[in-house]
């Protein structure tokens, strides 16, 4: 498990890290999600013993990093894929992280095998290898020593749909089994495609914290139809609040079941039905994270609703 708990890191006067308390649990894929320089790598950065706090408390399974005896058999790390050293093969490199850890080459095939780097890449100085293949490096080394914790930054950079995905199957599985995994990115899509519970950072400063669901408020559908008039006054007289889609069509905050429901027994043809949820979920991020976007993205909104733990502008949970 970890736990992060009144955490503040300091540059100068410069706050990167302000007052931040989390906590990820066994089983879970917890996605920390911020613009960038929110203050994420710093964050891990300080749970990883990389850099010291300037008050409050990291820990993992109840200990600072330092005070882990061979840590890298309990915590996987993945901070940085471009930092392995180039002119070695992935298969070097992981030989070298076994040998500090006392594990059998055998386990280092197995990992190659697992992140899917083929026997002829593995033997490739990591100079020539792709970003993708990189992070893929990254994860094998990250699981060599079979952990229980996993901390990633960004590992999805650099990553095509496919390799997201095969991502997302390697940390669900990881998670399934009992493991704590914790990966940061500060794009929306990816953390949504990969974590259930969702750690919202801006300007150093936990904005909110929760299920993917309840950071994406009241499922959404959208919905299209012959006749929209008839549609909306067949909603509205079943009590299903709707107004005009953001694309066309009609936005309604109900399940797509209880609008296929309303307009089957209203007689009416639909020509499109679909959940909008993700919609949601990027308008809570939006929101959350106005005041610390840059330029033009900066824009105003209403509070995140209900269901959601943000944390107030004085640091108490509200
Ligand atoms: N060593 C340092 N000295 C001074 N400022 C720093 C240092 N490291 C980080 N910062 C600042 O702290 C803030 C948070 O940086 P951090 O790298 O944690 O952000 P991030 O959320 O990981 O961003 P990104 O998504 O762009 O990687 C930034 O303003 C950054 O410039």
């Amino acid at each position: 498990m970890i736990v992060v708990e009144r955490l503040t890191k300091r540059y100068g006067p410069f706050v990167a890290v302000d007052d931040v308390s989390f906590a990820c649990h066994p089983g879970q894929v917890v996605g920390f999600l911020g613009p960038n320089g929110a203050g994420k790598s710093t964050t891990l950065r300080v749970l990883t013993g990389l850099t010291p706090a300037t008050s409050g408390s990291a820990t993992i399974g109840g200990y600072a990093y330092r005070d882990i005896p061979n840590p890298a058999m309990q915590v996987g790390t993945l901070l940085d894929a471009s930092a392995f050293h180039s002119g070695r093969s992935a298969r070097e490199t992981l030989r070298l992280s076994a040998q500090m850890m006392g594990l059998p080459n055998s386990r280092v095939e197995e990992m190659l095998d697992l992140v899917g780097l083929a026997a002829s890449e593995a033997g490739r100085r990591v100079a020539n290898y792709s970003l993708g293949m990189r992070q893929r490096l990254g994860v094998a080394n990250a699981l060599l020593g079979d952990p229980s914790v996993l901390i990633l930054d960004e590992p999805v950079n650099g990553l095509d749909p496919a390799g997201i995905h095969w991502m997302r199957g390697v940390l669900r599985g990881f998670a399934d089994a009992g493991g704590t995994v914790l990966l940061s990115s500060h794009l929306l899509h990816e953390i949504e495609l990969i974590a259930d519970h969702i750690i919202v950072i801006g300007g150093g400063r936990v904005m909110a914290q929760g299920t993917k669901e309840a950071l994406a408020g009241t499922p959404g559908t959208h919905v299209r139809a012959v006749d929209e008039a008839a549609l909306v006054g067949a909603l509205t007289a079943a009590g299903l609040p709707c107004r005009p889609g953001p694309v066309g069509g009609v936005a309604v905050d109900a399940s797509t079941r209880q609008v296929g429901e309303v307009a089957a027994a209203a007689g009416l043809v639909l020509t499109e039905l679909g959940s909008s949820s993700t919609g949601g979920l990027e308008q809570t991020y939006l929101q959350l994270t106005a005041a610390a976007q840059r330029g033009p993205m900066r824009q105003p909104g209403p509070p995140p609703g209900p269901g959601i733990v943000g944390q107030n502008s004085s640091g108490g949970m509200a």
